[in-house]
């Protein structure tokens, strides 16, 4: 564990914690509606926004509003869309301009043709990006990249972020790293140590961000990452915020994770 997390007595780290959602808050699913939201996580992040003083947000490839309607009632700070879409703490919002909104649904039309032929490949088009799913037809994953590709030709603004079973076109001017120094940026994130947990490749900007800031990244799971630590599964992590959000109650941190 890092020396900016591990201080105890009068020093108590107050810090800023950020998740993302799939594969980090949720298990994976089949497809993007059919992830699974249990009553008691919706409750956890309640208790985690109050124990954390409202320092906590979701940075997320979805839509804001998917988030929400995941999370009903719940409507936290979240950077959606890779950060194309931002809703602070007051509820106040960051959106893209209509130039990117129609760029997005333009490459999801380019693509659109592959997908009719194939069923079992799904568009998903965002305020902003847009996935192109392979997850049921992992045959076709390079066709897809190749149609996400020449998709973007077009549209040099944009760029590819390849996912879990999905390939994604964002503006490159976004990013979840962005987004996290974003909220950093504002209260009451400010002058807090940024934590960050992902599962992804979009994570590692964030990873980095958060690390740049005298904070930490923890990576779920196996795989390449700048994060400085390691989690298990969704589990852990739903574990790791109730166990973060008791300690910041009661005045002091420490953790059960891996440093790598
Ligand atoms: O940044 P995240 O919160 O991790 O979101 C990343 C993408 O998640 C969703 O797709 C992924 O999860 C689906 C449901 O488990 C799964 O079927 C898919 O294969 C995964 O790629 C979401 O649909 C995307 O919009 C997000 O960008």
């Amino acid at each position: 564990m890092t020396d900016a997390i591990v201080q105890h007595g009068d020093a108590t780290p107050r810090l800023a914690v950020f998740t993302d959602f799939d594969g980090t808050l949720v298990d994976i699913a089949e497809t993007p509606d059919a992830v699974s939201v249990p009553d008691e996580l919706t409750e956890e992040l309640d208790q985690a926004i109050r124990r954390f003083d409202h320092a906590f947000a979701v940075i997320t490839g979805r839509e804001i509003a998917d988030i929400d309607r995941f999370l009903h009632p719940l409507q936290l700070p979240i950077a959606g869309a890779h950060g194309a879409q931002r809703r602070r703490v007051d509820g106040s919002l960051e959106l893209p301009d209509d130039s990117i909104v129609s760029a997005a649904h333009d490459i999801a039309r380019a693509i659109e043709p592959l997908a009719q032929a194939n069923p079992n490949l799904l568009v998903e088009t965002k305020e902003g990006s847009v996935a192109l799913h392979f997850r049921q037809a992992p045959e076709l994953e390079g066709a897809c990249h190749l149609a996400m590709e020449e998709a973007l030709v077009d549209y040099p603004g944009f760029t590819l972020v390849p996912g879990k079973m999905v390939i994604e076109a964002r503006p490159a001017a976004f990013d979840k790293g962005a987004a996290l120094r974003a909220f950093m940026q504002e209260e009451p994130f400010a002058g807090r140590i940024p934590v960050f947990i992902g599962d992804d490749r979009t994570d590692e900007d964030a990873f980095l961000a958060a690390q740049e800031l005298g904070g930490i990244g923890i990576k779920l799971g196996p795989g390449e990452t700048f994060a400085r630590m390691r989690i298990a599964d969704v589990q852990s992590v739903r574990a790791l915020l109730r166990g973060l959000g008791d300690m910041a109650e009661r005045g002091h941190l420490s953790g059960d994770m891996t440093e790598h």
